[in-house]
């Protein structure tokens, strides 16, 4: 297990220029559609981080041909929508949630049996989300109460389309249904209470599928037409906003720091915390915004300075669910209150993220309040939290980076055991963090 130990900054800033590591949403899915598609994709860019390359491997089980040809550059030979094959081993996908739901909807859309498994931490995340709706297109499961991993599913000989209104705003379990309605015969539909990403509409649409999006009585519907041929695609993934979150929030939380983070992804329906922080005061400029790979991406320059606290509306929290941990960091260092409400997500993704902070930031000596969908942190001003805990990361990376980037800002270090989880997400993590001038090391 690795411990690692975020030394204070006192009053030095961060200085200097990383590039945001590849988007893992993204990345996932160019090997997915990659593997659905009838020839070679080839993928610049990639994320290689664990959650992605267990997804390489489970393609690859799935019957992919899938090659590593230099660094973040990878090539997947596609068998065709319904060509997965039987895979021989049980399809493990450790950490990542993603990797799980996704592939249970493309193996959901195929006569073939697959078992997923995965780590302590995914094993206890909910799946009747995705089970539910692919059950009702004709697939079958096993798996522990509750609708827990290790799974068994067994997809139809004919799998059926059908018109599923999702109870939450995910991406995952969207994209799952229209995964296996892909090899439907006929059209598609998922109804969501709100926008959540919209990476395999995007990225579906590139390969040439028929995708719509609408919006109907107040949600958002997608559809898919079943049965196309998906042709290959050259793909360069853009910067991760996730992951270039913990770098800005740091650099916001230093005064006199100056940071740039080039190639940072900035869909809208990812976009959502650098609004949140702009509205606290944080100096965020973009830079040269352009297009890469059919998303908008620009160069982020971040200057260090006083924040206050703001509200992060309900409203926008599928566009920022993962940069909570990270906010409620820079909320510690505000100015002010901040609430955090209607994010009662949080609690079953990696960890239950609201449990987590609401303990660490106490441990901390920061001030939270605990609500059963969110909760609110009193900020300190400026002046630095006391530090000198130990943070267990419960294997969810954004945890441990959230508080290695708040031990920067304390009077005394912050130590996160079981840090080797960041490595799902952002292996180049403490080397950026180096490069900038941070001292966050093994000890
Ligand atoms: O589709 C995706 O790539 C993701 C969707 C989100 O999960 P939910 O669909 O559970 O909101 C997000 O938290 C996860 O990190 C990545
Ligand atoms: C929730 C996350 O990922 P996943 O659901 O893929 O495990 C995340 O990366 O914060």
């Amino acid at each position: 297990m690795t411990t690692l130990t975020a030394t204070p900054m006192g009053k030095i800033p961060l200085k200097g220029e990383i590039a945001a590591p590849g988007d893992k949403s993204i990345s996932h899915r160019s090997l997915m559609f990659g593997a659905l598609a009838v020839g070679p994709t080839r993928i610049t860019g990639l994320l290689e981080g664990e959650d992605v390359r267990a997804t390489a491997r489970a393609v690859a089980a799935l019957g992919a041909g899938v090659e590593r040809t230099g660094e973040g550059a990878w090539t997947v030979h596609g068998v065709g929508v319904g060509g997965l094959a039987e895979p021989e081993c049980a399809l493990d996908l450790g950490n990542s949630g993603t990797g799980a739901r996704l592939l249970m909807g493309m193996v959901a859309g195929c006569p073939i049996t697959a078992t997923f498994t995965g780590d302590a931490s995914l094993s206890r995340r909910p799946m009747s989300r995705v089970i539910e709706p692919l059950s009702r297109m004709g697939a079958v499961f096993h798996g522990r109460e509750g609708g827990r991993l290790p799974i068994t599913l067994t997809g139809p000989a004919d799998v059926m389309p059908i018109d599923y209104r999702s109870p939450v705003a995910s991406a995952q379990v969207k994209s799952a249904v229209l995964l296996a309605g892909l090899n439907a015969a006929g059209r598609t539909t998922v109804r969501e209470p709100a926008a959540s990403r919209d990476h395999t509409e995007n990225m579906l649409r590139s390969f040439g599928a028929a995708v719509e999006t609408r919006t109907e009585d107040g949600m958002i519907v997608v559809t898919v037409d079943g049965q196309p041929e998906l042709a290959p695609q050259d793909i360069a993934v853009p910067g991760d906003p996730s992951s270039a979150a913990f770098a800005a929030v740091a650099a916001l939380i230093l005064p006199g720091s100056e940071v740039t983070i080039r190639n940072v992804g900035l869909n809208p329906l990812r976009a959502g915390l650098f609004e949140v922080l702009t509205a606290m005061g944080g100096e965020i400029d973009v830079l040269d915004r352009r297009e890469e790979g059919g998303e908008p991406v620009g160069d982020l320059r971040v200057r260090g300075g006083a924040l206050k606290g703001a509200g992060a509306p309900p409203a926008n929290a599928a566009a920022m669910i993962d940069e909570y941990p990270i906010l409620c960091i820079a909320a510690a260092l505000a100015e002010g209150r901040t609430e955090m409400r209607g994010i009662e997500e949080l609690r079953v993704k990696e960890s239950d993220r609201i449990a987590l902070m609401v303990n660490g930031l106490r441990a901390a000596g920061v001030e939270v309040e605990e609500h059963e969908d969110g909760m609110t942190v009193s900020g300190s001003g400026g002046r630095p939290p006391a530090g000198g805990c130990e943070i267990d990361a419960s294997h969810d990376h954004r945890i441990a980076m959230s508080f290695l980037v708040l031990g920067l800002a304390c009077a005394q270090p912050i130590a996160v055991t079981g840090a080797e989880t960041i490595a799902t997400s952002y292996p180049a993590f403490t080397d950026h963090f180096a490069r900038l001038g941070a001292d966050i090391q093994s000890r």
